[in-house]
């Protein structure tokens, strides 16, 4: 069998360049490196939260000229009792810049152990566009929610540069870039006639799979999951959720009904990262509930979107699903990217003595249908 690659022009080319810068800073602000944001406010030199060193911090605001500041989501900043709102981004300034230590408190929910420093004179407000691409870029990069950045003052220090507009821009574009790349015959436990087939966005970032079982019928509504990554739950078989269950019983359901597709969604921990979901776990060990967790942590309670679903299911050729879920936000959000969903499937397995209180949050906090 010949491999369905896409060969078809792509119209989306010109977005290219675009997101490959925002992928190139991403691998700089991953491995500690600095970059360059532009926005029409003025340019920043940023560094990741998490990634910084007093060496760092005073190589940043010698190379911009001016001392450093801290972007942090709203959430953070609720938190912590320097904002009072629940979205955007404060920008937190000392007068003189920061030191390593006080960057860690104020923006690693887990550093609480070092000895707090003493904050005086802190100036926190809402921020504006430019802030907000930094913290986005760094949410991009699945660290921390929260950015160390200097004012360029005069010339703009050599760095890895990337346009404000161009981070905010990046998810959708990437998601419009997807393309299929490969499809491979792969017979699985309880669904032994399966295909999975292989996207990728035109900047070779992170690629989603589509587990195609049978021969599904783009005439009818296909049986459809979205199934958002789980490394702990797939693949260890953690007892702390439920994704593992689902992700064998939505392929075993839809292999039993003949045919339909399951999406394996590259957005670890609700889109926060694997890392960040570690730490999570760590906040809910000393007492929040799994959504309370992502907030300590200044990200939204789900940082997911679903265009990327939307895209792969109209790449498939499939513009209808009943859909297995228990969450009404996937149902809405794919009728939004317009795929029509015609049934909600229940999609519930029972609880064990670990996942019991997680399962208990989605339902009465998150408006999941048990
Ligand atoms: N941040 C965070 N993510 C978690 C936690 N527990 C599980 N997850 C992630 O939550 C996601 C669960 O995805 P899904 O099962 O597709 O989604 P859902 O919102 O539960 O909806 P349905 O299962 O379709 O009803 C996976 O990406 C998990 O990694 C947690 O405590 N914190
Ligand atoms: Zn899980």
């Amino acid at each position: 069998m010949t491999r369905s690659l896409d060969t078809t022009p792509k119209p989306e080319a010109l977005a290219t360049p675009s997101l490959v810068a925002v992928d190139r800073a991403i691998a700089e602000l991953r491995r500690g490196g600095l970059v360059l944001v532009g926005h029409a406010e003025g340019a920043a030199l940023m560094m990741a939260a998490e990634a910084v060193s007093d060496e760092s911090l005073a190589q940043l605001a010698a190379a911009a000229g001016s001392p450093t500041l801290l972007a942090l989501t709203g959430r953070r900043a609720g938190v912590l009792g320097l904002g009072d709102t629940e979205s955007g981004v404060f920008r937190v300034s000392s007068g003189h810049g920061f030191d390593g230590e006080t960057i860690a408190w104020l923006a690693d929910p887990g550093a609480r152990s070092l000895p707090m420093p003493v904050f005086s004179g802190l100036d926190a407000r809402r921020a504006g566009g430019l802030d907000e691409a930094c913290v986005a870029l760094a949410k991009l990069a699945r660290l921390l929610p929260a950015a160390v950045l200097a004012l360029v003052v005069s010339a703009a220090p050599e760095a890895v540069r990337v346009e404000a507009a161009q981070i905010t821009g990046y998810q959708e574009n990437a998601a419009r870039s997807l393309r299929q790349v490969s499809a491979a015959r792969v017979p699985l436990e309880n669904a032994e006639n399966a295909r999975i087939v292989a996207f990728r966005p035109s900047d070779g970032g992170i690629e989603h799979l589509a587990i195609v079982i049978g021969d599904p019928d783009p005439d009818q509504p296909v049986l459809a999951r979205l199934h958002s990554e789980c490394f702990t739950g797939d693949l260890l078989g953690s007892l702390r959720c439920d994704c593992g269950d689902q992700l064998r019983g939505a392929i075993a359901e839809i292999a039993q009904t003949g045919s339909g597709v399951l999406l394996y969604l590259a957005q670890e921990g609700r889109g926060i990262g694997l890392v960040n979901k570690l730490r999570a776990y760590e906040l809910q060990d000393s007492g929040f509930d799994t959504l309370d967790a992502n907030l300590q942590l200044g990200f939204d309670d789900d940082e997911r979107i679903y265009l990327p679903a939307a895209q792969m299911l109209r790449l498939l050729g499939i513009s209808r699903v009943r859909l297995l879920t228990n969450n009404p936000l996937k149902v809405d959000a794919l009728a939004r990217h317009g795929i029509e969903v015609t049934e909600r499937v229940p999609h519930v397995f029972p609880s064990n003595d670990h996942n019991q209180g997680y399962l208990r949050t989605k339902a009465t906090r998150s408006g999941h249908l048990f």
